[in-house]
């Protein structure tokens, strides 16, 4: 049970081949970026459940004896989705964003009540570095951080004890329960999640994930990327319903499409390997000739964006392959970059003038894991404190 306050953290994600076609079993590859969602649970005696939201501008709080009653009714059937909107006061009004946030909270809530026993009265405060909605698993780490939180908060799985180390993790069992209950948030904001992006927020490293299952990459080179967002809104849920829509339409023509991306994800696998026991320059160029193709294939099953198709023209007049990650239809590229800081410096500064926002970042953060309150950067506290 939860006796004191807990911060956490769980990283974002960039998909490096692989989205859309890992909803049907084909092979992604996934890695974990240092931009983080945090969550600050702390007990509380007023009765009630309080979230904070300030990404999406949003704080709600319900009285414990009323979530109580609404328990004894709830089974977790998704059928049950229209009743949890009313009980949560959603309507058309609210933005998707505030929608699906409460919804997904609401839901764990309940559904990790129904099975360990009523989570007490607590205050709960979720704020990212991510931005949300763009391709970079905000989804994700905001449903890993919830489900990490909701089960400590019920003794479903242990408080790993702070040590002198800043950062503490829970025992692999109990991160794999953490992973498969975020699954289910992810189901309520996705509609139909492979799991790939809660299985990296919640392991962290690179991964390749197939059919609900991942094998994380042991040895992994030392690659930087360029991550530009370019601030066109999307859903995840209505560009994965499209996508559906396609393959149904046009089978014979979609699923051979899909068949390459997932050579693409096993051939990229092999060249991170290789390059991982002997680094070199020669597999910039095969990384990057399959940024191109994929992006290609991305942009034929109807994901891609014109503001996407500028940051690949943009980075290609300075000899850099970029490619959308995570849905598509907008939000965030990726640039794989080659150790010329001085062609990437370029390169932002023209994307910057296309009204882009950058961020140069390392692959391969950790995933899930406890903070000590003195650990954590003053931006961070900044928002926490308050509470
Ligand atoms: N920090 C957060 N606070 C509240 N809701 C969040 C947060 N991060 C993500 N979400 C929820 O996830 C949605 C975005 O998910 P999605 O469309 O899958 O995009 P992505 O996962 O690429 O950021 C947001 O609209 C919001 O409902
Ligand atoms: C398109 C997809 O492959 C990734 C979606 O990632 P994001 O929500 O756009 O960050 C969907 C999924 O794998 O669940
Ligand atoms: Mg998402």
């Amino acid at each position: 049970m939860l006796a004191k306050p807990l911060t956490l953290s769980a990283p974002g994600k960039a998909i490096l081949h692989g989205e859309h076609a890992v909803v049907y079993g084909k092979a992604a590859l996934a890695v974990a970026l240092n931009l983080r969602t945090f969550l600050r649970i702390k007990p509380s005696n007023n009765g009630k459940v309080l979230i904070h939201l300030p990404n999406i501008g949003t704080s709600v709080n319900w009285e414990t004896f009323r979530l109580r009653t609404l328990l004894t009714v709830f089974s977790g059937n998704p059928e049950q989705m229209d009743a949890l909107k009313e009980f949560a006061g959603i309507t058309t009004e609210l933005s998707a964003a505030e929608s699906l946030g409460t919804l997904a909270f609401l839901y764990l809530y309940l559904s990790i009540s129904a099975k360990y026993g009523q989570i007490p009265s607590v205050e709960i405060v979720v704020w990212s570095e991510l931005p949300t909605g763009t391709g970079l698993g905000s989804s994700a780490a905001y449903s890993v951080c919830l489900a990490a939180a909701l089960l400590t908060a019920c003794g479903a799985i242990g408080c790993p004890v702070e040590t002198e180390k800043s950062i503490v993790r829970w025992s692999e069992e109990e991160m794999d329960l953490i992973n498969r209950w975020a699954f289910r948030g992810e189901q309520v904001i996705h509609g139909k999640p492979s799991g790939v992006d809660n299985s990296v927020a919640t392991w962290g490293g690179v991964l390749r994930f197939q059919s609900g299952k991942f094998t994380s990459l042991k040895r992994v080179p030392t690659l930087r990327i360029l991550l530009t967002n370019t601030k066109v809104s999307r859903s995840t849920k209505i560009l994965v319903a499209s996508v559906k829509d396609k393959i149904l339409k046009f089978p014979a023509i979609m699923n051979p499409v899909l068949a390459s991306i997932d050579a693409i994800s096993h051939e990229c696998e092999s060249v991170l390997e290789a390059m991982a026991v002997s680094p070199s320059q020669e597999y910039y160029p095969v990384l990057e000739e399959l940024f191109d193709i994929n992006q290609h294939h991305l942009n034929v099953i109807g994901v891609g964006h014109s503001s996407l198709d500028n940051v690949c023209r943009v980075t290609a007049t300075h000899g850099l392959h970029s490619k959308l990650t995570g849905a598509g239809g907008g939000g965030c590229a990726i640039t794989l970059l080659r150790p010329d800081p001085l062609m990437v410096e370029a390169a932002r500064q023209d994307l910057s003038a296309c009204g882009f926002e950058c961020w140069e970042t390392s692959i391969g953060a950790p995933g899930i894991c406890l903070h000590s309150l003195s650990s954590l950067k003053a931006e961070v506290l900044h928002i926490f404190n308050p509470v």
